[in-house]
């Protein structure tokens, strides 16, 4: 349907608008957004906002949780452009990533540091000021592992995955101190859900991108050992250590229906570790996106089976 020329439409998730001037505006924004990876830093405000509700269920501020959330956002957005900033040059060389606004040289290295520094600066702030400052320097924090250490090691060393995993488990850390309420053991044991999750939803990603891996001197696992045994065993530890470690805040006075939460808890981690051994003995990329696919999907319903049952 045609446009007006002041019309703005929805189009494959893009805004984009008839009047030349107004679409090059939105198509920088669209790649100002596209930096940020939004769909990862999505799924970590979910699981961020679960927690703080998990944390404090009866008392939780929705005002605080939104500052929590808009900070958590604004830090780990910057996260990701420092480090397709970094990467920009080995993106370019890997078919996944080559048609990113920086590689793909729609915006330039000066408005990525600038933006970068701007979001960082802009959500640490927020959360200081609107939040506390422990939930700040756990973005922080957050931040400096995955730009300024997991970032260089992904071209020296295949730990870099556990270094980018503690990356990843601390926005949900920052979801529960946002609360107020002390990190306790439950609070580190969903953080190490989130950890322990990340190797086997990595290392179906390492062994389906391997060959892009390899040519961009990447040094992930299945790059390393081609064979893909060493992918398979990591995502199978991960997968065997979520279960129990996903069963401790059962095993805690403030878990009620343990009982039912504990069969959600091992029936998703089994999916998980089932299908690791699948990827782990068959090691195609079949096997490795259906394990992919199940990560992306144990993350929120696990969640929600705890919301459900501390709610
Ligand atoms: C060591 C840690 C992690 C690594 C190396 C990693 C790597 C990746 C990569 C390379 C992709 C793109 C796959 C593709 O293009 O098909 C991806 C997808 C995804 N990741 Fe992770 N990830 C990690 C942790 C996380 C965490 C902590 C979350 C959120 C809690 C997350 C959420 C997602 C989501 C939602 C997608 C699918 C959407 C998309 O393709 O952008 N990841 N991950
Ligand atoms: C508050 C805060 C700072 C949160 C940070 C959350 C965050 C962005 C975690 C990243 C998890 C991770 C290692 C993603 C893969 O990056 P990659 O560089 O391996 O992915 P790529 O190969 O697609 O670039």
């Amino acid at each position: 349907m045609s446009m007006s020329s002041n019309e703005i439409e929805l189009l494959d998730g893009k805004l984009v608008a008839e009047n030349p001037p107004a679409s090059a505006v939105l198509s920088r924004l669209n790649d100002y957004f596209q930096l940020t990876k939004p769909r990862i830093v999505l799924l970590e405000l979910i699981v961020a906002a679960a927690t703080a509700c998990i944390a404090a269920p009866h008392a939780i501020d929705a005002v605080v949780l939104f500052h929590a959330l808009a900070g958590t956002a604004l830090v780990a957005g910057s996260a990701s452009m420092g480090n397709q900033l970094i990467e920009r040059n080995i993106d370019a060389h890997m078919p996944r990533t080559a048609q990113r606004p920086l590689p793909a040289g729609r915006i330039t290295i000066w408005e990525t540091a600038l933006l970068c520094m701007l979001t960082l600066c802009l959500g640490t702030l927020w959360l200081v000021l609107k939040v506390n400052l422990l939930t700040a320097v756990l973005g922080l924090a957050s931040w400096i592992i995955y730009v300024v250490i997991y970032t260089p090691l992904k071209t020296r060393t295949p730990l870099n995955t556990a270094v980018g995993a503690l990356a990843g488990a601390l926005p949900l850390l920052m979801g529960w101190t946002a609360t107020g309420q002390p990190l306790t053991l439950t609070a580190y044991a969903l953080a190490g859900v989130l950890f322990l999750w990340q190797f086997p939803h990595f290392m179906a990603i390492a062994w389906i991108y391997r060959e892009d891996y390899g040519k961009a001197g990447h040094k992930m696992l299945s790059v390393v050992d081609p064979s893909g045994w060493r992918c398979g065993l990591q995502a199978i530890v991960g997968a065997l250590f979520l279960i129990p470690v996903s069963l401790i805040p059962a095993v805690l006075p403030a878990g009620r229906s343990p009982i039912s939460y504990s069969l959600w808890a091992i029936g998703l981690g089994g999916i998980i570790l089932a299908l690791s051994v699948r990827f782990a003995f068959e090691r195609d990329d079949r096997t490795a996106r259906q394990l992919l696919k199940a990560t992306l999907i144990y993350l929120p319903a696990w969640m929600g089976v705890l919301l459900m049952v501390s709610l």
